[in-house]
């Protein structure tokens, strides 16, 4: 499929390089900063157009990975070439529905698919949720999942919860760097170098994730497997849990799923 991708940040950069990693489709891009773009596709062996529109009359699927606030500009300036090329077109954006989408692009026809992924696309490690508007056809879906499952795992949900997957999977990974981040700080506290406690954290969440998927346990079970009796773990657990631990991740959830549905709004 030819794949053609508008904006170059974190996270088209993320997708077009977990995308190049599998090898089957044919990926250009487009972006603002010409000589950046120019540079980027050079090092990828891969084309890049200079206009948006010009990328969109060489795609069957256009990935729009710009900010939310741009959609309109974005949509505006492709609207003429999607109408003469029929791409199907996917939004990674939060907060924009398939509505809003839809009443952007002005086109009666137009297919669009909304995918949520993370940061984590770029190490092939990318948790992403997929819906898709009624005009594309299951099998269309289907296949754009299955292209999506080169950066991760792909989640096909009603749209309707896509906020919650904001916050469970799109941005949630910058609760867990914080967390890392906190959890070495304290480390430097008692004496540990930065590097040293970050790096030991971090392999111990990416140690503690992969146990709990293997034994496809509650998380609390493995939890007390590490709480012995009178030891350390549990005067650590119940110190967090009279410092609001839960109910600052549950604040942060609420918060995410807000601004969200604010985003969705505002457009
Ligand atoms: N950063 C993240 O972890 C995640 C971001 N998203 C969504 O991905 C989208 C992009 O986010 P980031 O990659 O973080 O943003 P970014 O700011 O890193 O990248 C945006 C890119 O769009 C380009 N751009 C801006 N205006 C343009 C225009 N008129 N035409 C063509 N290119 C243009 C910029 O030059 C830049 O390459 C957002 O809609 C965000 O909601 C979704 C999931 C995770
Ligand atoms: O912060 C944001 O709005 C984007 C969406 C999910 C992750 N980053």
């Amino acid at each position: 499929m030819k794949i053609g991708i508008i904006g170059i940040g974190n996270m088209g950069t993320a997708i077009v390089d977990g995308l190049l990693a599998e090898g089957s489709h044919e990926i250009s891009v487009a972006s603002l900063d010409l000589p950046a773009l120019h540079e980027f596709a050079k090092q990828r062996n891969i084309s890049a157009y200079d206009t948006n529109g010009e990328l969109v009359l060489h795609s069957d699927l256009v990935i729009l990975a710009v900010k939310p606030k741009v959609f309109p500009e974005v949509l505006e300036e492709i609207r003429v070439s999607l109408q003469l090329q029929k791409p199907i077109l996917l939004s990674i954006a939060a907060g924009l529905t398939l509505d809003v989408l839809s009443q952007l692009v002005k086109l009666d026809e137009q297919k669009i698919v909304r995918l949520m992924p993370n940061l984590a696309a770029k190490v092939g490690e990318s948790v992403s949720a997929i819906c898709a508007n009624h005009l594309v056809e299951k099998e269309e879906l289907t296949e754009i999942a299955e292209i999506f499952s080169a950066i991760g795992s792909v989640y096909e949900i009603e749209e309707k919860d896509f906020s919650t997957f904001v916050a469970l999977a799109g941005s949630s990974p910058a609760f867990v760097y914080s967390f890392i981040d906190s959890l070495a700080k304290s480390g430097v506290m008692y004496g540990f170098p930065k590097d040293l406690a970050t790096e030991i954290v971090t392999k111990t969440l990416i140690g503690s994730a992969k146990l709990l998927l293997e034994e496809n346990c509650h998380p609390q079970q493995l939890a007390d497997r590490v709480a012995s009796p009178a030891g350390t773990t549990i005067a650590g657990l119940l110190a967090l849990e009279s410092a609001g631990f839960a109910n600052a991740v549950h604040k942060g959830v609420e918060a995410i799923i807000k601004r969200d549905k604010e985003m969705s709004k505002k457009n």
